[in-house]
């Protein structure tokens, strides 16, 4: 890993190492964070997301799964690379029997998916980014790309990162008031959320044909609608023969949470860095998977102010939880 680290220093221009020298970090959650174009990074990533935005080259036929974090990512990953790759691998046969969904879709730039690694893969790529638009390559939209966002109600997506953070976190446990304060005044990893949201939703209206817009909430209460909306944006629409054989629903089986946390290497497994030392358990990243889990945790009141925010902050732009 400090291998890596060190070859990533080495191909940051002085330019940007001497940006990222001005910049504001802060403490508080599980790792620090640096500010960087109005978005709260993960400092020690910061280098390799200014890589992204000066040098992935997009492919026109790339599918780009766009989350804010904690939002059902590894979902999406999972839904999209069945979907997409069903004409080829059965269920039976699935990387994903044996893979984290996170590592079967690369993330640009980070976790496995460095950018040399991208380039060796066959087109359509399937990738993944937390980054919002403004810290992508302008090409991602230019050359047309298609985009699949997906985000959550900020009550569950809160708690959700909360008990992420807190489990890697080294040191003392990050109260859930601290922890709330933060992430309403817009301090959080890839924060301020409503900024996330609300720079994707705007690509979504203004390129509905390339940047198509979900939330969790809608995955779990009509997952069959959602999946055929999502073969089809994807250009790989399901037959009238496979609606009739059940399968759209085998999809939405294969990936549910149930089935993916009960597999082996979900179970046991883990994202390694290089050593093989575990740094993200798979376990994890699947916790509850529930709508509304937030009323377990957060008081009344607490619901309330959040609530009182995504109100201010989404007002007059279309988008509601
Ligand atoms: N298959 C499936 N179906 C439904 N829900 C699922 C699924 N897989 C993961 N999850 C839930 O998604 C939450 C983790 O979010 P992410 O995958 O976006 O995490 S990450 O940001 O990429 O680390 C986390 O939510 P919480 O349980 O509320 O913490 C996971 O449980």
């Amino acid at each position: 890993m400090a291998q890596v680290e060190s070859e990533i220093k080495e191909s940051s221009t002085n330019e940007s190492e001497a940006l990222i020298a001005t910049l504001p970090t802060r403490e508080g959650w599980s790792t620090p964070l640096t500010l960087y174009n109005k978005c709260w990074l993960r400092s020690h990533m910061l280098r390799r997301f200014m890589l992204v935005r000066d040098n992935f080259k997009p492919r026109r036929d790339d599918i780009i799964l766009a989350t804010h974090p904690k939002s059902g990512t590894t979902w999406l990953k999972a839904l999209a690379f069945t979907i997409s790759t069903r004409s080829r691998c059965d269920f039976t046969d699935s990387p994903l029997l044996t893979n984290n969904p996170q590592r079967v879709v690369p993330f640009i730039g980070a976790m496995g998916g460095d950018l040399d690694f991208l380039e060796t893969l066959p087109s359509p790529r399937l990738l993944a980014t937390h980054l919002p638009p403004s810290l992508l390559p302008p090409a991602i939209s230019t050359v047309g790309c298609r985009v699949v966002y997906l985000c959550r109600e900020p009550k569950d997506a809160f708690v959700s990162r909360w008990h992420f953070d807190n489990k890697m976190s080294k040191g003392a446990p990050i109260t859930l008031d601290d922890a709330f304060s933060m992430f309403c005044e817009g301090f959080s990893p890839f924060g301020p959320f409503w900024d996330h949201y609300l720079q994707y939703w705007k690509e979504s209206l203004a390129r509905p044909q390339e940047v198509m817009f979900l939330k969790y909430e809608e995955i779990v209460s009509d997952p069959l609608t959602v999946v055929k909306k999502l073969a089809s944006f994807l250009d790989v629409p399901f037959t009238e023969e496979e609606e009739k054989s059940g399968v759209v629903d085998q999809v939405v089986s294969f990936c549910s949470f149930e089935s993916l946390r009960n597999l082996d290497v979900n179970k046991t497994g883990g994202a390694e860095r290089a050593g093989g030392k575990i740094f993200i358990q798979h376990s994890s990243l699947f916790r509850k998977g529930k709508v509304g889990d937030w009323v377990n945790h957060m008081s009344k009141e607490m619901g309330e102010k959040m609530d009182r925010l995504v109100e201010e902050k989404f007002r007059g732009s279309g988008l509601e939880f």
